[in-house]
């Protein structure tokens, strides 16, 4: 059967006004289930976990299990006490028979989730811990054989990575041998749409939409507008957001492979070597611990000796700008939440395997944006950095059928990158290193709502590699740079110091298209234009445009959602013109 959308609300509603009481949390991760979002649901069990955990253990955790009673003192399924976190005398704490009788099904949930989002090192995990726990608590039951069950799986999927067959123990469903969990993907997928529920995603071709963005984009890029413009459709069902649009988009596209989004136009004509956008930008994140950088902008700190020497931050000596205006904004925009919480210095920093190191930068652009949420008192996708980005959601059916048992393997609109540290537990320790209480700020913070942020994180963000070992050490999200789309021929290239600037390219920087005889390089250079004419759309390049086709393709990937169909990948790989 179907979940109920409504009985998701409801239940919502229920969790934030009685955050500290673990059923609700298990719950509504059922629900989420049924409804196709393990990763949610993954989320709402863990936090019941952690509750739960306080009921064995009350002086190893800092939040309680509780559950709000009605003023007539019964647990009232409908009770509702507002917005409010509930009253210490209105709550009475979670019993160890509740927890006995409960925390199978809070593990079954939890690792079945994360089995089918793909993070199958932590699902590994916990499974082992819960199969001890159940068998210790009631002896070999339903629920160990459940959690066996989903062992076996996770055992399958490691045997196949280690391409060794299943042992007869194993086929004869035996749990086999112990593996190395290393081996195993700590990193899985989450759907990456945009949730039917979230009420702060604007209508980004809407003409208000276009005004506000023109109005900011005049300081920044007084040459330039934003426009809607139709794109080839670079994801499966990118193409039935287009059919929908189609109503609201006054153009000649016609064709249904297009989803229509926002680019930067020209509104003149712009010479070579123009510069043509300058921004700045406070949501910025760096992995580097000690660093001669603004904590800002990201700017290279001016030396001691300088006229205007780097400005720290009164109440906390670590913290540098590169100027008294970096200084001022960073108070006013995020750091006022933040100011002396040493604790926050060290998350996702000291990070040990450098194939981590991009992900965890997201997470420290997760973090920024929370810093920015709780000093501005704003929901984190009310951010003016953030509300008007790309997320590149994919479309969600909310009749969603729970016979499908949608997955990693099985719907390719699980495509965000997910996993239980970076979407649940780190953003959880970062919460609490604000000094907020992570159940009672669900309301602001829940994962719904973190996800989101990771999708319009991981569609716009820019990243500038360390010279000392080439690994990414800093990215930003740049929010009107940003609407500048690809090309592998672009007519811009970007620099980024303090602030992000675009520069029209001229003749002799323009791309080399391989495969063309050098008459029709001749002709091409003849017939383009030099600089950017009036009406023209600045393209940006997401990739290396010295690598080859198969190359740029790989690298773009990511940013663009599917492979690269511009001009000149398509001419190089022999798919158009060129293939008839
Ligand atoms: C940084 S955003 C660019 C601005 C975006 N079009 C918007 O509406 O805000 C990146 C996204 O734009 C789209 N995009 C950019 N260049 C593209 C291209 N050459 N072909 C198809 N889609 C492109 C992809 O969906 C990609 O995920």
């Amino acid at each position: 059967m179907p979940q109920s959308p409504t009985a998701l609300k409801s239940k919502t509603t229920q969790l934030y006004s009685d955050p500290h009481n673990p059923f609700l949390h298990l719950e509504r991760g059922l629900l989420y289930e049924g409804l196709g979002f393990p990763d949610l649901a993954a989320a709402d069990a863990y936090r019941a976990l952690s509750l739960f955990e306080s009921v064995v253990d009350p002086d190893g955790c800092e939040f309680h299990a509780r559950r709000v009673v009605s003023p007539d003192g019964c647990m009232n399924e409908s009770f509702d006490c507002g917005e409010e976190q509930e009253e210490e005398n209105d709550s009475v704490p979670i019993t160890r028979d509740e927890h006995d009788d409960t925390i199978g099904k809070v593990y079954i949930l939890l690792v079945r989730c994360l089995v089918r989002c793909g993070c199958l090192r932590d699902a590994y995990e916990f499974c082992g811990r819960g199969i001890v726990l159940v068998r210790g608590l009631h002896g070999y039951n339903d629920e160990e054989e459940e959690l066996r069950k989903l062992m076996r799986e996770i055992k399958r999927v490691y045997l196949a990575r280690m391409n060794k067959p299943a042992t007869s123990d194993e086929s004869s469903g035996g749990d086999g041998a112990e593996i190395n969990p290393s081996i195993l993907p700590a990193q899985g997928f989450a759907r990456r749409v945009l949730y039917p529920w979230n009420e702060h995603e604007p209508d980004r071709k809407a003409p208000e939409t276009l005004r506000l963005l023109n109005e900011r984009l005049k300081d920044v890029a007084p040459k330039c507008e934003v426009r809607a413009v139709a794109l080839p459709a670079l994801h499966a069902n990118a193409a039935t957001t287009a059919e929908k649009d189609k109503d609201n988009f006054h153009d000649h596209q016609t064709d249904s492979d297009v989803s229509i989004q926002l680019g930067l136009f020209a509104k003149e004509d712009i010479k070579p070597g123009e510069i043509l956008l300058r921004e700045s930008s406070l949501l910025t994140a760096t992995n580097r611990l000690h660093d001669d950088l603004c904590d800002a902008c990201n700017a290279p700190l001016p030396d001691l000796s300088a006229v205007e020497p780097p400005v720290p931050c009164e109440d906390c000596d670590d913290t540098i700008f590169c100027s008294r205006q970096c200084h001022d904004q960073a108070q006013q925009t995020y750091h006022g939440a933040i100011c002396g919480l040493d604790g926050l210095q060290s998350i996702g920093k000291d990070i040990p395997d450098p194939k981590d190191k991009a992900d965890y930068l997201y997470l420290l652009l997760l973090g920024r944006a929370l810093a920015m949420s709780a000093t501005q008192d704003v929901h984190p996708l009310e951010l003016p950095e953030v509300k008007y980005i790309w997320g590149d959601f994919h479309d969600y059916d909310y009749n969603y059928d729970d016979d499908v048992d949608a997955n990693v393997d099985n719907d390719p609109s699980f495509s965000l990158p997910f996993s239980f540290h970076l979407n649940i537990l780190q953003p959880m320790r970062l919460l609490e290193e604000m000094a907020l209480d992570p159940f009672v700020s669900l309301p602001r913070y829940d994962t719904w709502i973190l996800n989101t942020l990771y999708a319009k994180f991981r569609g716009t963000a820019s990243g500038r590699l360390s010279t000392w070992d080439g690994g990414p050490e800093v990215c930003a999200v740049h929010p009107l740079w940003c609407l500048a789309n690809h090309s592998c021929d672009p007519n811009v290239r970007w620099e980024w110091g303090g602030e992000i600037t675009f520069m029209a390219r001229g003749e002799t920087e323009k791309a080399v298209w391989a495969g063309l005889s050098a008459e029709e390089r001749e002709k091409r250079r003849k017939t383009s234009s030099t600089g950017i004419r009036a009406d023209e759309e600045i393209l940006n390049h997401y990739c290396d445009i010295g690598l080859d086709v198969k190359q740029r393709r790989e690298w773009a990937r990511g940013a663009l959602g599917g492979l690269c169909l511009c001009e000149r990948c398509v001419w190089e790989s022999g798919e158009g013109e060129r293939a008839k």
